[in-house]
C-alpha cells in the first residue's frame, strides 16, 4: 500500500466557530493505482489533499493518520515535508499559474527544481526538463523550453505544470480539478496524457473532481464525498453501473450523456450542508429521496456491503429503486 489514510479530520478555526471540512476519512491508494475523489463543491475534496500534503491554511488543523509508504506524513517537520513533496508526492492544480512563475523562463524554473532536489548541473537539468516536456507531448520542446509561461496556451501550460510535477519522478500525483478551466477537447487530451503518464512512469494518482464525466474509464477506484465524509467507495466501473448510495445516484444523473436528452439532466435539489453546523445524522438527509427514522439521528457508518463500502441506512435494493 502506497498511501494509507485513516480517520483523517480537518477543522478550520473561524470567527464564526469551527468549520469541519473533513470528518473521518479513511482510504488507501496502491502503487500505480488511480483513485478519483468526487463530490460537489465544498465537500472537502481539496482539503483532504492539502492535509495529506501538509499544505493546510494557517487556521486549519488535521488529526488522524496519513502514512505514505510507512512514513507518518502528519508527524514530519517542515523540512522533511518539503523533501517528501518534491520527491515522493506531487500535486497539480486547476490553475497552472499557481505553480508557474510568470517572470521566469520555463527552462529556468524547471531546472531549478532538479538542481535543488537532485543536485544536477544547470545544463543537465535543462536537458532533463526538455525531455520531460517531450514526455507531456509539448511539440518542439527543446526550442520552446526557453519561452515564458504566458507564451503557451492554457492546455500547454497545464502540460508544463504536469511536467514540473513529474520532474523528480514522484510515486504519487494528486491532481486537483486539473481540467476544469479547459475546454472539452483539451480536457480529453489532458486526461489521456495523465493516463499515459501512469503507464509510462508507473505513477499512482488521486484525481479530485466534481465532474464524474472524466472519471469513468480513467480511474480504478472512486470515492464519493459529501459533507467531508465518504458516502460510497469502490471500483469505478461497478460504482458507476450500480450506484448504491442516493447521493452517488444523484451525481450520476447530473452527468451529460450522449444517449440521453440534455433536458433529462437532473441536478440534485437543495444545498450542500453548512460545514460549521453539520446535522447529527446523515448529512445528505435533507436532499435525499429515501428518508428513514434513523437518518435524522444516527450518522450512517461506512461499511462493506456487496463488494464496496457505503454509508447509508437504506438497503441496496431500496436505493436501486429510487
Ligand atoms: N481556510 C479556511 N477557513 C475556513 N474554512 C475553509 C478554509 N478552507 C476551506 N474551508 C472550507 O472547507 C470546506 C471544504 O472545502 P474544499 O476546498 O475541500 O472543498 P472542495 O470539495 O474541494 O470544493 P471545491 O471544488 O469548490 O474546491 C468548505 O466548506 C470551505 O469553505
Amino acid at each position: 500500500m502506497l498511501l494509507d489514510v485513516s480517520d483523517l479530520t480537518v477543522t478550520f478555526r473561524t470567527n464564526d466557530g469551527p468549520v469541519n471540512a473533513v470528518n473521518g476519512m479513511s482510504f488507501s491508494v496502491d502503487e500505480k493505482e488511480t483513485l478519483a475523489i468526487v463530490g460537489e463543491s465544498g465537500s472537502g475534496k481539496s482539503q483532504t489533499a492539502f492535509a495529506i500534503m501538509g499544505l493546510l491554511a494557517k487556521n486549519g488543523a488535521s488529526t488522524g493518520k496519513v502514512a505514505f509508504d510507512g512514513t507518518d506524513m502528519l508527524g514530519l517537520s517542515p523540512k522533511q515535508l518539503n523533501k517528501m513533496r518534491a520527491q515522493q508526492i506531487a500535486m497539480i492544480f486547476q490553475d497552472p499559474m499557481t505553480s508557474l512563475n510568470p517572470y521566469l523562463r520555463v527552462s529556468d524554473q524547471m531546472a531549478e527544481v532538479l538542481q535543488l532536489h537532485k543536485g544536477m548541473s544547470k545544463r543537465a537539468a535543462v536537458a532533463e526538463a526538455a525531455h520531460m516536456l517531450d514526455a507531456v507531448r509539448i511539440p518542439d520542446a527543446k526550442a520552446r523550453i526557453t519561452m515564458y509561461p504566458h507564451e503557451f496556451s492554457g492546455g500547454m501550460r497545464q502540460r508544463i505544470m504536469i511536467a514540473m510535477a513529474l520532474l523528480c519522478r514522484p510515486r504519487l500525483l494528486i491532481a486537483d480539478e486539473p481540467t476544469t478551466a479547459l475546454d472539452v477537447t483539451v480536457q480529453a487530451q489532458i486526461m489521456e496524457l495523465l493516463a499515459a503518464i501512469r503507464d509510462e512512469f508507473g505513477t499512482a494518482m488521486i484525481l479530485i473532481t466534481h465532474d464524474l464525466g472524466i472519471v469513468a474509464g480513467s480511474c480504478d477506484k472512486t470515492l464519493v464525498m459529501y459533507g467531508g465524509q465518504i458516502m460510497e467507495q469502490g471500483d469505478t466501473e461497478g460504482l458507476f453501473e450500480h450506484p448504491s448510495h442516493p447521493y452517488t445516484k444523484g451525481l450520476l444523473r447530473a452527468v451529460p450523456r450522449i444517449d440521453r436528452d440534455d433536458d433529462e439532466l437532473l441536478t440534485i435539489a437543495g444545498e450542500p450542508p453548512d460545514m460549521s453546523n453539520l446535522p447529527k445524522g446523515c448529512p445528505f438527509m435533507p436532499r435525499c429521496d429515501i428518508v428513514k427514522d434513523q437518518c435524522a439521528v444516527v450518522k450512517p457508518a461506512l461499511q462493506f456491503d456487496g463488494g464496496r463500502k457505503r454509508a447509508c441506512h437504506a438497503d441496496r435494493a431500496e436505493v436501486a429503486n429510487v
